[in-house]
């Protein structure tokens, strides 16, 4: 082989390694892309690489040695940037080349590790700089090599298995698996405290490094970070830095991420819209608000991103940098493959391709997920563009939106009126000359018929009451109209439904429950949904209020582990709800259901992850909607299994609105489910938000058992009459479900078995709240994934919840403490330590809502001081059963009125 054609080979493995890498979107402190900030002494310096296709490097600041020493004229692939300088990826040589003024950093060609050794992505630190190597110039197979240069840092690493991409925090690196997915990092552990909080078995798209953390996107586009920016809370008190904590991730699911010194910054994936989090230094420029971008990269307080539009232009946010940058840049690194599953290829309208140099690359941006509010997918994102998304006029919200809609009627409208005009004006004349002639047909009629009516006093009297009443049932009826007037839901008719669902045919039936029938369909727009049609009941008044509950309930609640009700319809006596359809059914059918295998998919860490989601949402209508939101029909069938594996609770029709004081009992008839329902709600009909914790036991031990909640084939049929006793006994591994082999460590299954136990207690004000529930079932996910130490339960519980949660005191307590305290009883010691503030998750509720409805449960708690809730499960002798009597008194006289509502 001529050695021209060689090096042209060589470059295009290059191309095709670093496709895989860069189109993940990793960019932050130090990582590869169009656009780098670096930091330091002199203050941000901005570089990026121009959109012209050539390559050339162009940097703003004021630290001189990197603006005036930026290499223009060699053609750079990607730049990453440190403290006091850039390097950037040499586009002919692949080897790095960094400019400024770094005593650790050799300014130059770093000496390469090997000669002649090439480099698909480079990525630097604060006094450092990483470089992975080409796999094809790697001496063993399956192993693949970073060299790195700096302080403390020199030295070439080998790790077995492909490397996808690698970031580099301020004493530390981090890389991506190709195969796995996984993280893993390496450098100061003292320093960077990140290294050993890395979660293990945790698949991500991409991760990105910042000073002293880390934040990736996992595969459901949720984000996670993990690190040591807590600490940074005592530095905020001497008033150099603002508030904020990168740990406390928004809920917004990401294209891509970005780490600053104690902040982070993403690309939200339904609008590409920035937003920041954590630490940022008082006085400094806020995020681009409503600004759509393609890349972003930061610096140590500095973020600066490409704006998506046509003009390229690079905007920034934070302190102290160059605000006003003159200059296109190019929207994302040059890759010489056909753009992958998940990206779409970029296209300037003025410059087309020329945005790369070497023959047939391209910029590959990642496809937005999904669209704003109140928009629809027009378009699907495709090999040229990203998806397309229109305001969907039915459900006007914002200003744009109403604007947008009045335009288009306008000139559809003016459409219509040319077209249709005499057509138009024919028809109005004939529809008046019909009206006229029905009109007086009709009035003649009546004329006739009552010329010889004569009415007498009490006639007319009545016939005056019977239009008072009219009257009255007219008023009465306008606000039920007004209340159907939802904000979020969308009107159906009923035609559109029977369409989408193949007429309601038995093939497209999902599920039956006790009002309702839920048939699968598919919507004009492509939309797969979930129509539950009432089952006409003859008391037509009870299910009226079902389905007006319902409706007020779920249009007004908002929460990622809550099903969304999209619309509704009412037509002629019928009445359905449209929900988004959730494609593997209910929790109920994977443990109960006629295929074993189901069953068995639903291996330890995937059931204990549905129990923290479903919780989750459960405290959400406990503690966040307002007034809280009492469910009362918690149950496996209740609990839905999105596309993404993701549980949702489901069916409110049986919710009641909570009494703004969620410790006062609501006195109602009892509804639920045999099995599931609260004894003291049911004997006393004593219902509080407790009632639903009964229920969630229930569910914790049908989940940890395999068995239903009633279940006559054993000879306990009972649940908790069955579970509770063995588990008090310590005899775990008696009620776990055989179908599973346990794991190896039972402790986190224990601590679940111990909080179900808690939950099922027989006196409401015994039983922990759900967000007490929460914390400890997220500590308990933790132990079973493996988290070097359940005392860190961010980890774990930020990546299967995607959420975030805030661990105050977790870094300041010493590393050697007991991981396998009782984790309920930390949990609501630190209650307060692992909230997140209402903003962040729960947008519909603001945080001093939140705070009143922990003070009512605080002030609960501290009526149970005295109480079991410190105790060992095992030494409770009243959480028996058998003491139901003793506890809560006889059953109440409304037992068969119960016993006929339900069953
Ligand atoms: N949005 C949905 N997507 C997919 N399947 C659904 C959806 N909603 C309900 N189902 C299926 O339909 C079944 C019946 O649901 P439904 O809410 O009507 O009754 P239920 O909760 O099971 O019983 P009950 O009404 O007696 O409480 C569920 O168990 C589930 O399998």
């Amino acid at each position: 082989m001529s050695s021209k054609k060689h090096k042209f080979l060589t470059q295009i493995a290059i191309l095709v390694f670093i496709f895989g890498s860069v189109t993940m979107g990793v960019l932050s402190l130090g990582s590869m892309s169009s656009i780098a900030v670096s930091y330091g002494e002199n203050g941000p310096v901005f570089c990026g690489l121009s959109s012209d296709g050539s390559h050339s490097v162009t940097c703003f600041g004021a630290d001189a040695s990197i603006v005036y020493g930026a290499p223009f004229r060699l053609p750079l692939l990607g730049l990453t940037a440190g403290d006091g300088f850039v390097c950037g990826l040499l586009l002919e040589t692949n080897q790095p080349y960094c400019w400024g003024s770094n005593i650790y950093v050799k300014m130059g060609v770093p000496q390469p590790m090997e000669e002649g050794a090439q480099y698909s992505e480079i990525s630097a630190g604060d006094d450092h700089l990483c470089a992975l190597r080409v796999p094809g110039k790697m001496p063993h197979r399956g192993i693949s090599s970073i060299d790195c240069w700096g302080y403390n840092m020199t030295a070439s690493h080998a790790f077995a298995g492909g490397i996808e991409s690698i970031s580099a925090g301020s004493v530390f690196n981090c890389g991506l698996f190709a195969r796995n997915k996984t993280a893993f990092c390496w450098g100061d552990e003292t320093g960077s405290g990140v290294i050993g909080l890395t979660p293990k078995n945790v698949r991500f798209r991409s991760i990105s490094a910042g000073g002293f953390h880390v934040c990736g996107v996992l595969e459901n586009a949720q984000v996670i970070c993990w690190g040591r920016s807590l600490e940074m809370r005592q530095t905020s008190s001497s008033g150099i830095l603002g508030q904020g904590d990168v740990n406390m991730v928004p809920m917004d699911p990401m294209v891509a991420v970005v780490g600053g010194r104690f902040h982070s910054c993403g690309i939200k994936s339904d609008d590409h819209h920035v937003v920041c989090w954590g630490f940022t230094l008082r006085n400094s420029v806020p995020p681009p608000k409503q600004t759509k971008v393609y890349e972003i990269a930061a610096g140590d307080y500095f973020t600066c991103g490409v704006l998506a539009e046509n003009s390229l232009r690079p905007i920034c946010w934070g302190t102290g940098g160059p605000w006003s940058i003159p200059m296109a840049v190019s929207p994302g690194i040059c890759a010489s493959t056909p753009c992958g599953p998940g990206y779409y290829e970029y296209t300037h309208p003025g410059l087309g391709s020329k945005i790369c140099k070497p023959a047939n690359s391209r910029v590959c941006l990642p496809c937005s997920v999904g669209c704003p509010d109140g928009n629809y997918q027009s378009t699907p994102c495709n090999a040229t563009s990203d998806r397309g998304c229109e305001f969907d006029c039915s459900s006007c919200v914002s200003g744009d939106c109403l604007t947008f809609c009045a335009d288009q009627k306008k000139s559809k409208t003016r459409k219509l009126f040319s077209l249709q005009m005499p057509i138009f004006v024919a028809e109005i004349v004939f529809a008046v000359v019909l009206v006229s002639a029905v009109s007086v047909v009709a009035f003649l009629y009546v004329r006739y018929k009552l010329r010889n009516c004569r009415c007498s006093k009490t006639e007319l009297r009545v016939v005056k009451n019977r239009a008072y009443s009219f009257h009255k049932e007219s008023v009465k009826i306008q606000p039920d109209m007004e209340e159907l007037k939802i904000r979020r839901a969308q009107t159906f008719t009923y035609e559109e439904l029977e369409k989408a669902t193949g007429g309601f045919c038995e093939e497209s039936q999902v599920g039956k429950g006790s009002f309702s029938c839920v048939f699968k369909g598919i919507l004009k727009d492509g939309t797969v949904v979930a129509v539950k049609r009432a089952i006409k009941a003859s008391d037509v008044k009870k299910s009226s209020k079902e389905f007006h509950t319902e409706l007020d309930l779920l249009s007004r609640l908002n929460h990622a582990h809550l099903l969304n009700l999209l619309g509704y319809c009412e037509e002629g006596g019928e009445r359905l709800l449209v929900y988004e359809f959730m494609a593997h059914g209910s929790l109920y059918q994977y443990l109960h259901g006629k295929d074993p295998r189901q069953k068995e998919q639903l291996d330890w860490v995937r059931r204990v992850t549905i129990a923290v989601q479903a919780a989750r949402g459960i405290e959400y209508l406990h503690g966040y909607a307002c007034p809280p939101v009492i469910h009362r029909d918690i149950k496996s069938s209740n609990i839905l299994i999105d596309e993404e594996h993701n549980a949702r609770v489901a069916d409110f029709g049986l919710s009641l609105l909570g009494p703004a004081d969620s410790s006062s009992p609501l006195s109602e008839l009892p509804a639920g489910t045999l099995g599931y329902l609260d004894p003291e709600y049911y004997r006393l009909h004593y219902l509080t938000t407790k009632s639903d914790v009964y229920s969630f036991g229930v569910l914790l031990l049908e989940i940890l058992s395999g068995r239903k909640a009633i279940d006559m084939q054993y000879e306990e049929g009972n649940i908790v009459e069955w579970a509770v006793p063995l588990i008090k006994s310590g005899d775990i591994s008696a009620m776990l479900d055989p179908v599973l082999k346990p794991p190896t460590d039972l402790e986190a299954l224990k601590k679940i078995a111990a909080i179900a136990c808690k939950c099922v207690r027989m006196r409401g004000k015994d039983r922990p709240s759900m967000d007490k529930v929460t914390t400890a079932l997220e500590r308990a996910l933790a132990l079973l994934m493996g988290s070097p130490c359940n005392e860190q339960p961010i980890l774990p519980t930020e990546v299967v919840l995607g959420s975030s949660r805030m661990n105050k005191k977790a870094s300041q307590r010493s590393s050697n403490q007991s991981c396998s305290e009782n984790d309920l009883a930390d949990a609501e010691d630190q209650r307060t330590e692992y909230r997140a503030p209402s903003w962040i998750t729960f947008p519909s509720v603001t945080s001093s809502q939140r705070r009143k409805s922990s003070a009512s449960e605080a002030d609960m708690d501290a009526n149970m001081k005295n109480n079991s809730e410190g105790k060992n499960v095992g030494d409770s002798g009243r959480d028996g059963l058998t003491s139901l009597e003793e506890e809560i008194g006889p059953a109440s006289p409304h037992e068969d009125l119960f016993l006929q509502h339900n069953f």
